[in-house]
This record gives structure tokens, C-alpha cells and sequence, in this order.
């Protein structure tokens, strides 16, 4: 796969104050990506300069091909953007808002607000007033306005922000859907981050303005999860009350063990072991979320 961005030694100054320092990265074309990290830590800055709206004081970019210095006008015609501030007309349909903001990237096609409409299971909503929606339909009304140009490249920033459970499911499932059908690379900005690990196939993790961390989820779980909590749930009553098979567990409930293990490699055999002498209904990893991860990301950087 090439690679749609590149970023190599990026550095950016606001009022002489340090804002990103000596950031390289890369991201894979068809890719969908999460940017974490928390308040402050420089992401929308990244966005900003990835997309040529303000430029870094020493490094160089490439997205898409173009540079962002010289270029951007380029990489804003086949990139769309979410950001918290990405205004729609509220007096106006939503019909109207994506003809609107079509004509403006010289990309009117009534087939193509349709569509994406559609997508996003708005379209027996078109003719209604923005004003009149909710958090949750004004962000999917948004998601179309960024796609009308049909962009290779979709940044969004903190695009759950405001949105509820079911929002938030929403958003994501249009995502990796719009990923998947119109092969859209995608860059989130988050710092909610178990809300991206079902989506992300990679990860950047900044802090004080430097990438601390990157990966796939699986390498990040190599490098950092060292021991595997699997809760199964079990009619097991082991005789051991410490260990089995050579595993420490705890009994959290009635039919709940807790067994720390020292690899994915564990696992089999435990549960082939479990099974010769009891039922098992569940079994599932408990320290493999995002945001476990995230933490120990965070604590093992010590700048
Ligand atoms: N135009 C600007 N002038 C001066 N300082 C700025 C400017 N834009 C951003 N900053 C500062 O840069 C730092 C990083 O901001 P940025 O918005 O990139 O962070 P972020 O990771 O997106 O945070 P958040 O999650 O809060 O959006 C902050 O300290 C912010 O105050």
C-alpha cells in the first residue's frame, strides 16, 4: 500500500511557543487512522498544516502528492474535513445546504446529495430545516457536506463530540462503511478512545506536541500488553483456590474466573483444559481495550 501522507521532522511555533515538535509519521492510502491524545496535545494543529491552512516553521509534508506549503489548494480539492466548527446554514434544508456547499466546490451533482443522503438515512429528512435537527442529524448532514467532492482523503475532528451512545455507533458505522465503498482514507482526531478501536487499522498517539507512540492495534498490543486478563465464564471450581494449570486467577463472580496469562498462546490450551471439566459460555480479554493501551502508552513515556 503507498502511503497518502507523509510527514517528516514537522515542527510548528505559535508566538514562539513549541506546538508540535520534530513529528514524522505516515499513513497508508484506503486506511482508516486515529489520531488520540489529549486536549492540547496538538492534533487539529496537524489537521491545519496536513491541509495547508497554516504552515509548519521547519519539515515537510507531502499529502496526496502535493505539498501542503505550496499546494494546498489542490489537497483541499480532494480532501474533506469535519471539524466541530464546520458551519451549515441552519435556515436552510438540508437539501439546499449540501446544493449550497456543492456549487461552492464546483461539484454539483443532485445524484451524488442523493446518494449520500441516502447513506446516511436522511433523505426523508432533506427538505427540513437544519435548525430543526439534533446534534446527531446535523453531524451526519455534515459527514455528506465533507463527502459531496467525493474526497480520496476525510479528516475528522472529534467527530462524536455532542453525540450520544447510538450517535456515536452511527457515526462510526457510516464511517467504515463510506471507508470500505468509496475507499476513503480517513484521519480521526479523538480523545475518546474506546469509541475508535473498533474502527482505527492504525493509531498515532501524541502528546505535548510529539508522537509518543504508532502502530496497529495488534503491534501496539505486543509491544505493551505483556500479560492477558481473560475472563471466562465457567462452571470450573478449580481445587486449587490460586492457580490452574499454572495460571493465577481470581474468582471475580459465581461462575467467573479471571486468569492472568502470560501470552495469547495461553489461551487454547487453558480453555481445552477448562472444557474437559466444566462448560464454558464466555470468555474475553479485559485488559485489551483502547484506552488500556492508551494508558499504558502514556505511563511508559516519561518525558
Ligand atoms: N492559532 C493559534 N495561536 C496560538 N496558539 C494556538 C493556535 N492554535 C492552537 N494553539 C495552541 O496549540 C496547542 C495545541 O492545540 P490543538 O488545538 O492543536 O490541540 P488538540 O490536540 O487538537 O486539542 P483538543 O483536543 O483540545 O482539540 C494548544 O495549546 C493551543 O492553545
Amino acid at each position: 500500500m503507498t502511503n497518502i501522507i507523509e510527514a517528516v521532522h514537522v515542527n510548528k511555533n505559535f508566538n514562539g511557543r513549541s506546538i508540535l515538535s520534530d513529528v514524522s509519521f505516515s499513513i497508508k492510502e484506503g486506511s482508516i487512522n486515529g489520531l488520540l491524545g489529549p486536549n492540547g496535545a496538538g492534533k487539529t494543529t496537524m489537521i491545519r498544516l496536513l491541509n495547508g491552512v497554516i504552515n509548519p516553521n521547519s519539515g515537510t509534508m507531502k499529502v496526496m502528492g502535493y505539498d501542503p506549503k505550496s499546494e494546498g489548494d489542490e489537497i483541499r480539492k480532494r480532501a474533506g474535513i469535519v471539524t466541530e466548527s464546520a458551519a451549515l446554514y441552519h435556515d436552510m434544508s438540508a437539501w439546499d445546504n449540501l446544493v449550497f456547499f456543492s456549487k461552492i466546490y464546483n461539484a454539483y451533482d443532485p445524484k451524488r446529495i442523493s446518494y449520500l443522503l441516502d447513506q446516511f438515512g436522511m433523505n426523508d429528512k432533506k427538505d427540513q430545516l437544519i435548525g430543526t435537527f439534533s446534534t446527531g442529524m446535523k453531524k451526519r448532514i455534515t459527514l455528506a457536506k465533507a463527502l459531496l467532492h467525493k474526497p480520496s482523503l476525510l479528516f475528522l475532528d472529534e467527530p462524536t463530540n455532542g453525540l450520544d451512545p447510538e450517535g456515536i455507533n452511527d457515526v462510526i458505522h457510516y464511517l467504515s462503511r463510506v471507508n470500505a465503498e468509496e475507499k476513503v482514507t480517513i484521519v480521526i482526531c479523538s480523545h475518546v478512545l474506546h469509541q475508535l478501536e473498533t474502527i482505527c487499522d492504525s493509531f498515532l498517539f501524541l502528546k505535548n506536541g510529539r508522537i509518543i507512540e504508532e502502530g496497529t492495534r495488534s503491534e501496539l498490543e505486543d509491544k505493551y500488553l505483556k500479560e492477558i486478563k481473560l475472563l471466562v465464564e465457567t462452571g470450573l471450581k478449580p481445587e486449587n483456590r490460586q492457580t490452574y494449570m499454572g495460571h493465577v486467577y481470581e474468582r471475580k463472580e459465581a461462575d467467573q474466573l479471571e486468569f492472568t496469562l502470560g501470552s495469547k498462546e495461553d489461551i487454547t490450551p487453558l480453555l481445552s483444559g477448562i472444557l474437559n471439566e466444566s462448560w464454558v459460555h464466555s470468555c474475553e480479554i479485559t485488559n485489551r481495550s483502547l484506552e488500556a493501551l492508551y494508558f499504558k502508552i502514556r505511563g511508559e513515556d516519561h518525558e
